[in-house]
């Protein structure tokens, strides 16, 4: 592969800060930030030591969208187009700007974002290609929203599932893909999508993105002149933000929306925590829809930038100064891109040469190696060959045992090896139960985070429920003061009522009185008294009259009184009812954080066990490691000094091979000397027997003669007594058949006393035996 198909290197962070909102200027207008002058650092004010955060670039608010669009994405449209994979996603608080920043305002130059910028950038650079260059361009719009996968182009489908495989590495399946040919296209889907989005108002932000939204451009090329194509995937994301349900007001559906953002976030971190901490085994990108989808994002097959959006404001401090850390772990992420290529038929035919001449000269490793170890030794062919002569069996026996005594270190070795395998598998598993453990692990911290939060919001609400109480209590103690004024006032109107009464009743008698007064006056004074008593009767009866008005309010006040006392009653049994519901619910919320609470120390203390026994388990691993490497060690020797013997028999078998044919030689010869003495052998038999029977007609010859002196008897070697009258008819030819014999014998004896190694060249017709030959 061509160098720069492939590009390693660390994720691109950039910051941005927006400027601040009105919320923000109302509540604190004081901004916590200072801006460095080399655009890469940004230092948060505080008490002692400012905190300082440095990225690939710094953006103060008044920087403009084509800006951040040239110094964050544009590099990774330039990748996209070369083939490379591409991201760029949005990090930060609830109403950061992550959404202003990667769409912004569609159609507005000045206001426009990142996605619809490198979409007229990437349309600008096709129409500007190298006419042999064929482009497609296809793009598909999804959101993350409760842990599904929902199709923005095509809602209906709504829990797509996320697959994985060597050409397309993670992708969507069924994601609907529509082909574009220019911006306006792409923008219709854009405004189509972002209407299907999960979009809600929060006290944050009226218009918050409940969900992570991933835009998918894929822009494929064909080279017509060789027809190899590249194909770069770019993803555009952008993620809900993060949010303190506490500020953001969340309840209910938004309450639910906001711990589901809240927890993938948390998956994110834990992913770019793994990634960037130097000592995880396993990335958690399972843990979550957002992790698995950004996968080749994340320390996978992709050039990224991140974008983290935060606020100035002393306000979100908290938050921001968590998103600005957020962004120094991801800086540390490494990715390892490379160009999606598909090869043309000349580049497949290069590399399949190159492949078979490596097989090849593989192949001849393999064969030297083998010489050098040594080829499996023939045993049929040691057999055959020792069945002919045992002294060679002997050697051969050696060398079974020889052999059969490495064949017993190679089983043991074969057994050491199915030990070792077995150790290995064992410690697979434990390697597999560790990182299940280590998932378990992280799910309880979550779990553990996640309570934590709980318990924490609890106490926030019960404090709050106190509040109320104490404020009910108060408003409750206020009526029962009133109710108390206002019966004592009635009683006050009770009393005057009565005295009015009796006043009433008073003047009743009073006028009974002057009235049968006025009936008993003598005449004469009638006119004057008459007039007078009228006079005051009228006015007694105009008296009672407004007292009798003023009974009459009195009665009205009291009962407005009654009427606001019962009121007051009902409303002090509303309070009474209240005050029980929130006495309940606290009742309720207490003994849920105390469920939280044990389950907490539950959780801490599985925790804990399982941290233990993955710590001994750790050990014993260690143990069985080490153990594992001495034996691994021996193992090695043992092969070596296997391979050492192995070469060393062979050469032995060589030299014992090489005697052995030689031996053969010499026992074919002896074979050949052999019958030639046996040939010889019936020769001087024949010639034996035709010189005894020239003998015995010598003898009856001089039998005849019988005065001549007795001779003494000759002895051959055959036993036959020989008279020196005969003496002149044995021939030299005869005498030398004799010793021949004689030599035959020996050959005979020697060859059944015969249990050393046999060396046939010994056995010759005795020189010795030819030197006694007596000449006549
Ligand atoms: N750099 C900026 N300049 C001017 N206005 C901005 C800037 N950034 C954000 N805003 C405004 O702030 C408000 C919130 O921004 P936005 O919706 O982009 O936040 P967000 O991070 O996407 O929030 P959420 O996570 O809740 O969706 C919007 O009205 C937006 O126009």
């Amino acid at each position: 592969m061509d160098s720069s198909d492939e590009s390693s290197g660390n994720i691109r962070v950039v910051c941005r800060f927006r400027p601040l909102n009105e919320k923000e200027k109302q509540i604190e207008e004081s901004v916590c930030v200072n801006f460095d002058s080399d655009n890469k650092t940004v230092a948060i004010k505080s008490e002692g030591e400012p905190l300082r955060f440095s990225y690939d670039y710094v953006f103060p608010p008044s920087t403009p969208q084509a800006k951040i669009y040239h110094i964050a994405a544009r590099p990774i449209v330039d990748a996209v187009m070369q083939g490379f994979n591409g991201t760029v996603f949005a990090y930060g608080q609830t109403s950061s700007g992550k959404t202003f920043t990667m769409t912004g305002v569609l159609n507005d130059k000045d206001l426009m974002g990142i996605i619809p910028r490198m979409i007229g950038d990437a349309f600008m650079k096709i129409l500007n290609s190298d006419p042999h260059l064929e482009f497609s361009v296809k793009v598909g719009y999804c959101e993350i929203y409760m842990e599904k996968i929902k199709d923005l182009l095509e809602p209906t489908k709504n829990n797509l599932k996320i697959h994985e495989d060597k050409i397309r590495g993670v992708y969507i399946e069924d994601l609907t893909e529509r082909y574009v040919s220019n911006e306006d296209e792409v923008y219709e889907l854009m405004n189509i999508g972002t209407g299907n989005r999960e979009v809600g108002y929060t006290h944050m932000n009226a218009g918050s993105s409940r969900s992570h939204s991933i835009f998918c451009v894929t822009l494929s090329q064909t080279n017509s002149l060789d027809c190899s194509t590249k194909t770069g995937k770019l993803y555009l994301v952008d993620l809900a933000g993060s949010e303190k349900v506490g500020k953001t007001g969340a309840e209910g559906k938004r309450l639910e929306e906001a711990k589901n953002i809240n927890k993938s976030l948390t998956a994110l971190g834990q992913v770019i925590n793994a990634l960037t901490d130097g000592k995880s085994s396993h990335v958690p990108y399972r843990d979550s829809k957002l992790t698995r989808v950004l996968q080749d994002s994340l320390g996978g097959n992709s050039k990224t930038s991140l974008i983290i959006t935060c606020s100035p404001s002393a306000y979100n401090e908290a938050e921001t100064v968590s998103t600005l850390r957020f962004g120094i772990r991801a800086k540390s992420i490494k990715n390892k891109a490379k160009v999606n290529k598909e090869y043309t038929v000349s580049e497949l035919k290069l590399m399949l040469a190159k492949a078979k001449e490596e097989i090849h000269m593989k192949d001849k490793k393999i064969e030297m190696l083998e010489q050098k170890i040594g080829k499996p030794l023939n045993y049929e062919e040691m057999e055959t060959k020792s069945n002919s002569k045992e002294d060679i069996k002997e050697e051969s026996d050696v060398e079974i045992s020889k052999v059969s005594a490495l064949d017993d270190i190679v089983v043991e070795l074969e057994d050491t090896r199915e030990r070792l395998t077995k150790e290995v598998e064992k410690n697979m598993k434990l390697n597999a139960f560790l990182i299940e453990n280590e998932k378990e692990i992280s799910e309880i911290r979550g779990n553990y985070s996640f309570l934590l939060q709980r318990t924490n919001e609890a106490a926030d609400k019960n404090a709050l429920n106190e509040e109320i109480i104490r404020e009910k209590d108060e408003q409750i103690e206020l009526l029962m003061e009133e109710i108390e004024d206002l019966k004592n006032e009635m009683k006050n109107v009770y009393d005057k009522r009565f005295e009015l009464e009796q006043s009433f009743c008073d003047k009743d008698i009073e006028i009974i009185q002057l009235k049968s007064e006025l009936d008993v006056l003598p005449i004469n004074d009638e006119n004057i008294s008459k007039s007078a008593l009228k006079e005051q009767l009228e006015e007694e009866m105009a008296k009672n009259k407004d007292l009798l008005m003023k009974i009459n309010e009195f009665e009205n006040l009291l009962q407005v009184k009654a009427s606001m006392e019962s009121e007051i009653e009902v409303h002090k049994e509303k309070w009474n009812g209240d005050k029980q519901e929130l006495i309940d619910e606290l009742q309720q919320k207490s003994e849920k954080i105390i469920k939280l609470e044990y389950d907490l120390d539950q959780s801490k203390e599985n925790y804990k066990k399982l941290e233990s026994s993955l710590k001994k388990e750790l050990i014993c691993l260690r143990e069985i490691s080490i153990t594992l490497g001495k034996q691994l060690e021996l193992v090695s020797t043992n092969n070596n000094q296997l391979t050492k013997e192995k070469s060393e028999l062979v050469i032995e078998k060589n030299s014992l091979e090489r005697k052995l044919a030689r031996t053969l030689k010499r026992a074919k010869l002896a074979e050949e000397e052999i019958k030639k003495y046996k040939d010889m052998k019936n020769f001087v038999k024949n010639e034996t027997s035709r010189d005894k029977k020239r003998t015995k007609t010598v003898i009856d010859r001089s039998t005849d003669s019988k005065n001549s002196p007795p001779k003494p008897a000759l002895r051959t070697s055959l036993n036959a007594p020989l008279n020196y009258n005969i003496k002149k008819t044995v021939t030299r030819r005869s005498y030398a058949t004799i010793q021949m014999l004689d030599a035959i014998k020996e050959v005979d004896k020697k060859k059944n006393d015969m249990s050393g190694e046999l060396d046939f060249t010994d056995i010759q017709p005795s020189s010795a035996g030819r030197e006694k030959c007596i000449v006549f």
